[in-house]
């Protein structure tokens, strides 16, 4: 069984984080593909000694000696597990009835199959450190994008070169075929909902949906498969402990990608490594927001900025900086790309994010400013500027256009009772300065003028006069916004 090449082997036993820089440059660079399982198996191997088993009773506390802790990690120890899966695999696998070049949707299914029936029976899914390959065959127990990855690992060993992991902000699928343009689903999503494993993501299901991203996933190539992966790294310890060891090595390998030029088309890698920047700044290395304006235009110019993450990413760092005004703008731009879609059941990581911010973040930040005398005196706090009014109304109007037209409310009177706490925040005067102007209709207007007037009358007789919506879920009467085109309000301040 061909185990690693020597150029491979030279590496170890790995030592520092030096050691594994160099080989992890050694695969990135050449005309060979990145060894995938090896790579996943190395990254999942030192992450299980500094964070999983990290307190083992009567272990020095080596917090105290300040000695690094790396690992060292022996070839036999990682050659071993490479070969437990490529064994696994090719036994799994009878590739005579498969002999295209590229792979089928039945290959793909059975090789899905082959490991989500190694997975143990029953785990805890969410757990932490369940990402990589050294998880899997050590522990048989992989998250949601340990499949995937490991079903594109899996293609590697098997000889495809076509079948590559496909991104979006929370769920990992595989693309395949002759341009790359086949998709499938490999692996589960969230909870409670049955997997569609084998299934095309077609346009019925991936438009207006944020789990898809609106057709704009990251497609990865191999270089971009291990970024997945060093992104994928999780150094906490606990809930309030991180290994320094673990985060520097993710962070030096991201530096590395960076340098490569493997991050430049992959949003949530590039707010990873600002997020550790902010952390620990590396000296000569670009500052944490431009990063983050890097993701930006990354999903500007790759993804028809329908990605909503590099605007949170921003959003929550300028926030944690105090720069007010601008993470408002940050959000109200995160607003502007959850407006296109349409909420359902399964996009609820995004939910939670805008809940956040809508009912955590902001009302804080008003508390913040309100209480700032000097500021109000002066009149320079956010509350007496139009610019920061404007964009918390644009915040708002984009989370109401999500709701919109969804089969799945967003609002519920939570929402309501923040908004209003914020937005009395802002002194009367910014309403002076701000301009609501709705762009005329094809169609006749007065006609939508008499359907909001029904609307309106309508919810009225439904739900009694002016009754609040009831405050556990969102109101069960609420119907998915009118399918009527809208006014397409531009909040834009004066001058
Ligand atoms: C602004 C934030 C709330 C801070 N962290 C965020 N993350 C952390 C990192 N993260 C990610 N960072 C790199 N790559 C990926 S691929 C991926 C996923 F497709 F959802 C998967 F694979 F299903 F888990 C997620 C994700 C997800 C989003 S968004």
């Amino acid at each position: 069984m061909a185990g690693f090449r020597e150029n491979e082997k030279q590496h170890f036993p790995l030592q520092s984080i030096q050691d594994v820089v160099d080989l992890f440059r050694d695969q990135l660079t050449g005309s060979d593909e990145p060894n995938l399982p090896l790579l996943s198996i190395v990254l999942g191997a030192i992450e299980n000694v500094l964070t999983v088993n990290r307190s083992l009773p009567g272990e020095i506390d080596h917090s105290k000696t300040l000695e690094p802790i790396f690992p060292v990690i022996e070839l036999e120890t990682v050659e071993a597990l490479y070969e437990k899966f490529v064994t696994h695999v090719k036994r799994s696998i009878d590739l005579t009835k498969f002999c295209g070049e590229v792979a089928t949707r039945e290959l793909v299914k059975l090789v899905s199959d082959v490991i989500w029936s190694s997975l143990m029976r029953s785990f805890y899914k969410d757990k932490a450190h369940l990402q990589s390959l050294y998880s899997f065959l050590t522990g048989n127990k992989l998250d949601c994008f340990g499949v995937a990855f490991g079903v594109v690992a899996a293609f590697q060993v098997l000889g495809y070169k076509d079948v590559h992991l496909a991104l979006s902000e929370d769920h990992a699928w595989v693309t395949f075929g002759q341009d790359l343009l086949e998709t499938a689903e490999v692996t589960w999503h969230g909870k409670g909902n049955e997997d569609k494993r084998g299934q095309p993501i077609t346009m019925g299901v991936s438009e207006k949906s944020w789990l898809y991203l609106n057709d704009q996933p990251v497609l990865c190539t191999r270089q971009m498969e291990v970024a997945s992966i060093v992104s994928g790294i999780n150094p906490s310890i606990s809930a309030t402990v991180d290994s320094l060891e673990m985060g520097s090595l993710q962070q030096e390998l991201l530096w590395l990608l960076y340098d490569m030029d493997h991050l430049s088309r992959y949003p949530m890698a590039l707010g990873n490594l600002g997020d550790l920047e902010e952390i620990s700044p590396t000296p000569e290395r670009p500052q944490p927001i431009d990063l983050f304006n890097e993701a930006i235009q990354s999903a500007l110019e790759h993804y028809n900025n329908q990605h909503v993450y590099p605007y949170t990413y921003l959003g929550g760092y300028l926030y944690r900086k105090g720069h007010h005004k601008k993470a408002l703008q940050a959000w109200a731009d995160a607003a502007d790309t959850v407006r296109n879609y349409n909420y359902n059941r399964e996009d609820e990581e995004i939910y939670k994010e805008f809940l956040e911010i809508a009912n955590d973040l902001i009302p804080h930040m008003m508390k913040i400013v309100a209480s700032d005398n000097a500021a109000r005196i002066h009149h320079t706090s956010l509350l007496y500027d139009p610019d920061c009014y404007a964009n918390f109304l644009r915040f708002y109007d984009g989370i109401c256009e999500w709701e919109e037209g969804s089969p799945t409310p967003v609002l519920h009177i939570t929402w309501a009772k923040q908004l209003v706490f914020s937005l009395s925040k802002f002194d009367l005067s910014v309403r002076e300065h701000i301009e609501v102007k709705g762009e005329g209709l094809e169609d006749d207007s007065s006609s939508e003028e008499e359907e909001m007037e029904e609307e309106v009358n309508g919810r009225r007789g439904e739900e009694g006069e002016d009754k609040v919506m009831d405050d556990t879920e969102p109101s069960s009467s609420h119907r998915p916004g009118r399918r009527g085109r809208r006014p397409k309000i531009n909040i834009e301040p004066e001058g």
